[in-house]
């Protein structure tokens, strides 16, 4: 079966987001592909869905950020759309207020993990907003640089409003955060629809070592195949890098009849007893991580 593949849209307010999503509806129908879009706005009406042609399928979610917020909503919303559309692609346009690591984590769900591709995070950047930004609160920066930190390619929006002096300044700032992403200058978010198909953020078996070495952000889905020892599994906990932000799905310890739904968030864990069998996925989301190194570690549980 097929994976769907999963964009998203991440960019401080009025960055280009809507504008860049009709340019991706316009190349993907180009292509032939079936794409759906998921909208999150804070306000509990929409006005950015109104941009979408009526023929593709659409879901909102309003009134809250799918980074904190309407977490639950997102994961039912994606299972409706891959359920009713089954489609080759779907797009995310998030708040500009999402956090990138807290939007992977709601859309990387263990239940949905089979069914989902995560293909990257694009990030869409105001040139001009770019080099004002120190009027923004402190919150607000530190979110804009977490935004272009964890791209997997990143937009440089608006290059009208720009001179060479400051296009070449904002390139050099940006790419110094986040050198991994390719960075492109557009007009209207224009890019080459191969731009978008050549994004990776997720962690495939056949990668090579090397390669690993130079993406940032990244996840990685493991599946159990047996119950395993509790002790063992504390200790793989404690052995983990630091850079490993979360880790979320089920794993069935020896003495139990159902599994347990574990969570892990910066260093914590938690575990919940479920009532009922539920596939053993596991989804692992981590910084500069190794996956191979952990996947042999999870071997040898
Ligand atoms: N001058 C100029 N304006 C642009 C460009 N790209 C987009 N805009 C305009 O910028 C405004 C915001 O664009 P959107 O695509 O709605 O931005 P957004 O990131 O979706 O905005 P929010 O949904 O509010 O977060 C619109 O009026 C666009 O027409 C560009 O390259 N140059």
């Amino acid at each position: 079966m097929n994976k769907t593949e999963i964009y998203i849209l991440s960019g401080f307010l009025g960055s280009g987001k809507t504008t860049l999503l009709k340019e991706l509806l316009i190349k993907e129908k180009e292509a032939g592909r079936k794409v759906a879009v998921l909208m999150n706005e804070f306000g509990s009406i929409s006005i950015d869905s109104n941009e979408v042609d009526k023929d593709v399928p659409l879901k909102e979610l309003l009134g809250g950020c799918v980074c904190c917020t309407i977490q639950d909503k997102l994961e039912a919303q994606l299972q409706t759309l891959l359920i009713e559309e089954n489609p080759d692609v779907i797009y995310l346009e998030t708040t500009g207020a999402a956090h990138p690591v807290e939007t992977m984590d709601t859309i990387l769900s263990p239940l949905l993990a089979h069914k989902l591709q995560l293909k990257g995070i694009i990030t869409v950047v105001d040139g001009l907003q770019w080099l004002n930004r120190r009027e923004l609160s402190p919150i607000i920066q530190q979110l804009v640089l977490e935004q272009v930190r964890h791209a997997n390619l990143l937009i440089i929006n608006k290059q009208d409003t720009l001179t060479e002096e400051k296009k070449a300044r904002i390139t050099m700032e940006i790419q110094g955060i986040n050198p991994f992403a390719p960075a492109l200058l557009t007009n209207h978010s224009k890019i080459p629809y191969s731009k978008i198909q050549n994004i990776k953020a997720h962690f495939h078996k056949e990668l090579e070592r090397t390669t690993i070495k130079s993406m940032q952000l990244t996840s990685y889905i493991y599946t159990f195949q047996k119950t395993i020892s509790f002790e063992k599994f504390d200790d793989f906990l404690r052995s983990l890098p630091e850079m490993i932000y979360r880790i979320k799905g089920y794993v069935q310890f020896e003495d139990s009849a159902y599994p347990d739904l574990f969570q892990y968030s910066y260093g914590t864990p938690i575990f919940m007893r479920e009532e009922m069998n539920l596939p053993l996925n596991m989804v692992f989301i981590g910084e500069n991580i190794d996956w191979k190194e952990i996947e042999q570690k999870l071997e040898r549980l």
